[in-house]
């Protein structure tokens, strides 16, 4: 799904408008009605005590059509105007003037702490106060309001964006309104998917205001929202007459002593994800621990007995080449990487501690092939690129990073965003089970081996963190956040494949 920026957005609004040759106000009375029926649906006329907070600005206006919509279906509806400025939007103006031919309880305006209302835990708090416009920390006393409506216990929509947050810049020192979901209209917002941000999203829904098809078909985005309807493009069917070697040769240079299990996990992932062959290249002592974990594995030992890899060659031909997890930053296994590096022009998959030795040797990364993907956590990647002011200049710092390099940079997170050529791909699978120690060796298992069975990098690394998050969100059925460990991802990826196609995509 296409997620816009906010210019886009305003874009879309004028295209529309445009198109259909309605003036804009006929947008906010869509959008509101939109809003208000997902609302009445869900109560079905219940006299639940309504609260709509209305800023002065578009997102203000379509809180007073919802508002109307209200009056009209006989709610108990309290109507306040957050007056933070004067500068009341034309269209806010319009819907005040409908909203006073239904109603003779007018808005209350609010202009300091001192007017703000009781809410209470039973209330129904609709959120209109700031959408997608604002662009620096609201007033003090503004703030106060969404703080009192987080502590209120209230059952709390969001129209469009939750009020205080920022959709394309980070706004700093300042307080956001935590709803039970938000209505987002026509796109969700990139900022719903980042941390600083995205805690305060408990549930999003997408309502379809009609915004002109052409334009939203047209429209070229910097981000998309990786779903499966997405994941399902990127399958490559299998067909009858093929073979192990027509789904390729993974090799995982990984582990080290007492982190042998990078090595398995990484191995696991690649088996289960399809390759058809899978290599280990790790260390003497890891070899016996490889071969009676995992059969299916084949492994291969560098000709030193120590602890750490002191040497990486072997006369193999791979498809292409995981490294990193368990690897140690030992300075003899830099050195062998080094000269690995120096030396390879087979695709790379680099995590962990690969990553964490090219943070330490900057002029390493010259050697990546081209396309290499790279799965930095966010402790590698500030290792990597440095630190960040905020979320969205850690994804333009990505970005640069990615594009100076030529690689797929894959930030995993709560949701993992792959970077390549200025364009963002947010996954939408995955849970806080993942939050477990091996799951990100999976994860480069499961990317190798994808691109073993032909898979490019970029569509590997989309694809492979969709159907690892949606292993783990059919696995915490079974074993709840908590007892999903790293070895049950691989276990569930077979059914994150089935799901693929399982049952038409639920419509947001
Ligand atoms: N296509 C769509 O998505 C549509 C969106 N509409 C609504 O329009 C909203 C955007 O409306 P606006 O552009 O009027 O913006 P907002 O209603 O979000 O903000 C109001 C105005 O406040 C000012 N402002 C920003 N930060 C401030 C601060 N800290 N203190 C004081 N003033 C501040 C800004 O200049 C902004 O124009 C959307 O979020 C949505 O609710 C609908 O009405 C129509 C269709
Ligand atoms: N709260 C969460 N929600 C969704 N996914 C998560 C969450 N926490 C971690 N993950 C995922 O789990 C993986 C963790 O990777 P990483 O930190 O490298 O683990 P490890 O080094 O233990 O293998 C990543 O794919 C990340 O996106
Ligand atoms: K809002």
């Amino acid at each position: 799904m296409k997620i816009l920026s906010k210019e886009q957005v305003y874009q879309a609004d004028k295209a529309t408008e445009n198109a259909e040759n309605i003036p804009s106000y006929n947008l906010m009375e869509r959008a509101g009605g939109y809003a208000f029926e997902f609302m009445h649906q869900r109560l079905q006329g219940q006299p639940v005590p309504v609260k709509i907070f209305c800023g002065i600005g578009n997102n203000g206006g379509d809180g007073l059509v919802i508002a109307r919509y209200f009056v009209e279906h006989q709610y108990p509806v309290d109507v306040y105007v957050v007056n933070y400025s004067d500068n009341r939007s034309k269209d806010f103006l319009l819907a005040l003037e409908e909203l006073k031919k239904v109603t003779r309880k007018w808005p209350q305006v609010l202009k300091s702490e001192d007017d703000l209302p009781q809410i209470n835990r039973e209330d129904l708090v609709v959120d209109c106060i700031f959408g997608i416009g604002i662009n620096r920390p609201a007033p003090k006393w503004v703030q106060q309001l969404f703080v009192n409506i987080n502590q209120s216990g209230a059952y709390t929509v969001a129209i469009d964006v939750p009020s205080g947050m920022g959709v394309d810049v980070y706004i700093k020192d300042s307080e956001v309104i935590k709803p039970t979901i938000v209505l987002s209209f026509q796109t969700p917002k990139l900022a719903f998917f980042l941390p600083q941000s995205g805690k305060y999203i408990n549930n999003w829904t997408v309502l379809d205001i009609g915004l002109d098809r052409n334009f939203m078909n047209s429209v070229q985005t910097q981000a998309q929202l990786i779903d499966k309807a997405e994941a399902q493009q990127m399958y490559k069917p299998r067909t009858k007459f093929s073979h192990k070697g027509t789904y390729g040769h993974a090799l995982l240079i990984t582990g080290s002593y007492g982190k042998t299990g990078a090595a398995v996990l990484s191995c696991k992932g690649a088996l289960s994800s399809g390759a058809g062959l899978v290599t280990a290249y790790t260390t003497q002592h890891g070899l016996p621990i490889l071969q009676s974990s995992l059969p299916e594995a084949m492994v291969l030992a560098d000709r030193y007995n120590g602890k750490y890899l002191e040497e990486i060659q072997f006369d193999l031909a791979p498809t292409v080449i995981g490294v990193g997890p368990g690897l140690g930053t030992e300075k003899i296994t830099q050195q062998a990487l080094k000269t690995f590096l120096k030396a390879n022009k087979i695709p790379l998959v680099v995590d962990a501690d690969a990553l964490n030795i090219l943070s330490e040797n900057q002029e390493f990364l010259e050697f990546l092939p081209k396309y290499s993907v790279l799965t930095p956590h966010p402790k590698e990647l500030e290792r990597l690129i440095g630190t960040w002011e905020d979320d969205f200049e850690k994804l333009k710092k990505a970005e640069a990073f990615s594009k100076k390099y030529n690689c797929v940079l894959v930030l995993k997170d709560a949701h993992t965003i792959t970077v390549f050529d200025g364009k963002y791909y947010v996954n939408n699978t995955g849970n806080p089970g993942l939050a477990t120690g091996g799951s990100g060796d999976v994860l480069t298992g499961i990317i190798t081996g994808l691109m073993a069975q032909g898979y490019d990098a970029l569509t590997a690394a989309i694809f492979g963190v969709y159907l690892h998050g949606k292993a783990a969100d059919i696995a915490i059925n079974h074993t709840a956040y908590e007892g999903l460990t790293a070895s049950m991802i691989t276990e569930f990826l077979g059914q994150a494949y089935l799901d693929l196609f399982a049952q038409p995509e639920q419509k947001q």
